[in-house]
């Protein structure tokens, strides 16, 4: 069965970082996820999974001193330092929370040298914290221009190149439309490296069914594959949340 996650750092906005946890659980979803939680206290996110019972299924790397800044570090040569400390701080908050993924941000770089570093980061990021799942994302570069990690290719072959159990893909059902054209054919040949999904459509990122990609096709093509993973809501609401939380009573669980 299909397990779906609200990306509260897009749903909920309006609200409090834990009372959108309250809101997630009220909607039905199984979990949440948030890319940087990292200016509300631990305790007071944990206080709201626990009471809900809801798990969080991802959080971003890297931490604080990231609002305004550089996405990450992983793939900037010379930044290795700031990476090793960025990547402690995030695996300290993920483990304080239960967070089930990290996902490790590349940064603005460019070229084989960046790959390498990339490779290099993710390797000891790898070992340091070997019961943890890390997640790379291809992310399309209209909405993040000059961000090392925007093809599904680059990714598969940085995967592989690393080399480790606990790596694998962050596959966003919109960045691959966007990137290749077309989801599912992406789905098909990338999906088998996947560790984690989040679904928004194309254009627009708003809801599924709002846009191009047929989402009752892709959900079939999980399910298919025996993907077993979470899939998370992380699109733009095109108006109040609940009204559009249609697709997922109508077409992810029939
Ligand atoms: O932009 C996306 O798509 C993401 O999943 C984020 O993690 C990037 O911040
Ligand atoms: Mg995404």
């Amino acid at each position: 069965m299909l397990k779906f996650a609200a990306n509260i750092s897009f749903l909920w906005k309006d609200l409090a970082l834990p009372n959108r946890v309250r809101a997630a659980a009220a909607a039905g979803f199984d979990a949440v996820e948030v890319l940087f939680p990292y200016d509300t206290p631990a305790p007071e996110l944990k206080r709201a999974l626990d009471q809900t019972g809801l798990p969080l299924a991802l959080i971003n790397c890297p931490p604080p001193n990231y609002t305004g800044g550089e996405r990450g570090f992983a793939a900037v040569p010379g930044q290795e330092d700031r990476f090793r400390t960025d990547f402690r701080r995030a695996l300290r908050y993920a483990q304080a929370l239960g967070a089930g993924h990290l996902h490790v941000m590349s940064g603005p770089a460019e070229g084989s040298e960046a790959e390498t570093c990339l490779i290099a980061n993710l390797q000891w990021a790898c070992d340091f914290a070997p019961d943890h799942s890390l997640t790379i994302e291809p992310i399309n570069p209209h909405d993040m221009p000059g961000y090392f990690l925007n093809d599904f290719d680059q990714a598969a072959r940085v995967i592989d190149a690393v080399d480790r159990a606990n790596l694998g893909l962050q596959f966003d059902a919109y960045h691959a439309q966007r990137i290749t054209g077309d989801a599912l054919a992406c789905w098909a040949a990338h999906g088998h490296r996947a560790r984690h999904v989040q679904i928004a459509d194309h254009p627009g990122r708003h809801e599924p069914g709002s846009g191009e990609i047929d989402f009752p096709s892709f959900f079939a093509a999980l399910v298919a594959d025996g993907y077993d993973g979470w899939i998370s809501a992380e699109y733009a609401p095109a108006a109040d949340v609940e009204a559009g939380l249609g697709w997922l009573a109508e077409v992810a669980r029939g």
